[in-house]
């Protein structure tokens, strides 16, 4: 089930980006401007339908490399391919949830999740599209009665539902979510957690989603890639073939909770290591 990797190993530079996936990197680096590379040599495959979770210590990198994924930021090295065409900006079928909903407080629920169709790049809608694919994907996060509530008047569980339902409406092919439900109770969080998988079976995309939440992303994902390093890379990768609901499963969700915990220390005692010879030197 966990199949141990090197990161550059299984996806080194020499391989190919790979055309039938709905994301493939390869060679990726990114520094902010006047810093050294935050990560590097990074490859990421995301297949269709694919729900991949990037784990990782604070600071290494994970929020970066989905904005560069995203295209949100250009990276200083490396291709990125969306659905096999290379990406030089963000793609209109490519959504993204962060750690806040970020609704615009003067606009309803049904305003908020409309307005993710109104940039630059998405299709022309007419209006009764529009208002059919903002129904539908209010209706998919269960707030179908309560489109004409504004933010101020949702609870954080709700506006992250709508902040959901705008990324929905716009029938991603993939889903970019960073840390989306860290700042919620744990009931919500768990009941989102729910939705997310629902979600992204029912409406046929695939979804990165960020966390620095091992029992998260053991619940969530088909994949869970391990970055760390400095710069920073895919260090692990583990395939959860955890027959779901995985909250049933505990002696297999203990033992790849282990698993994981135990890379993420081996990372961190490498780290110390590293940082104990430069000081001597
Ligand atoms: N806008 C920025 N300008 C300069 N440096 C940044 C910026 N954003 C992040 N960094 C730096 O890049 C590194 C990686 O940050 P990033 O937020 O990508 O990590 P992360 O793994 O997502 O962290 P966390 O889990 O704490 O959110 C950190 O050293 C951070 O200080």
């Amino acid at each position: 089930m966990n199949a141990p990797l090197e990161g550059g190993r299984l996806y080194g530079a020499g391989q190919p980006a790979v055309e039938g996936h709905a994301l493939s990197a390869r060679g990726l680096a990114y520094a902010y401007a006047g810093a050294a590379s935050v990560f590097a040599d990074v490859a990421i495959d995301i297949r269709h339908r694919e729900i991949v979770c990037l784990l990782g210590g604070s600071g290494c990198g994970k929020s970066s490399l989905l904005r560069v994924l995203a295209r949100l930021e250009a990276p200083t090295a490396g291709e990125i391919r969306f659905l096999g065409e290379v990406l030089t900006a963000p793609h209109p079928r490519a959504a993204l949830v962060f750690q806040q909903a970020s609704l615009l407080p003067w606009l309803d629920a049904a305003g908020n999740v409309g307005f993710g169709l109104d940039f630059d790049h998405q299709p022309a809608l007419s209006r009764s599209e529009r208002a059919e694919r903002v129904g539908h994907a209010l209706s998919a996060v269960g707030l179908a009665g309560h489109a004409h509530r504004y933010p101020a008047q949702l609870s954080g569980g709700m506006a992250q539902r709508v902040a959901l339902a705008r990324a929905l409406a716009r029938q991603p092919q993939l889903l970019f979510a960073d840390e989306p439900f860290s700042a919620l109770d744990a009931i919500t969080r768990a009941e989102m957690q729910d939705l997310l998988v629902e979600l992204v079976h029912r409406w046929h995309t695939a979804a990165l989603l960020v966390t620095h939440d091992i029992d998260e992303a053991i619940l969530v994902a088909d994949r869970i890639l391990l970055m760390g390093g400095a710069p920073g890379r895919i260090v692990r990768e583990w395939a959860v073939d955890i027959e779901r609901p995985r909250e049933a499963q505990p002696v297999a969700v203990t033992a790849l909770r282990l698993d994981i915990l135990n890379a993420l220390h081996a990372l961190r005692a490498h780290s110390y290591e590293h940082h104990q010879t430069e000081g001597k030197t």
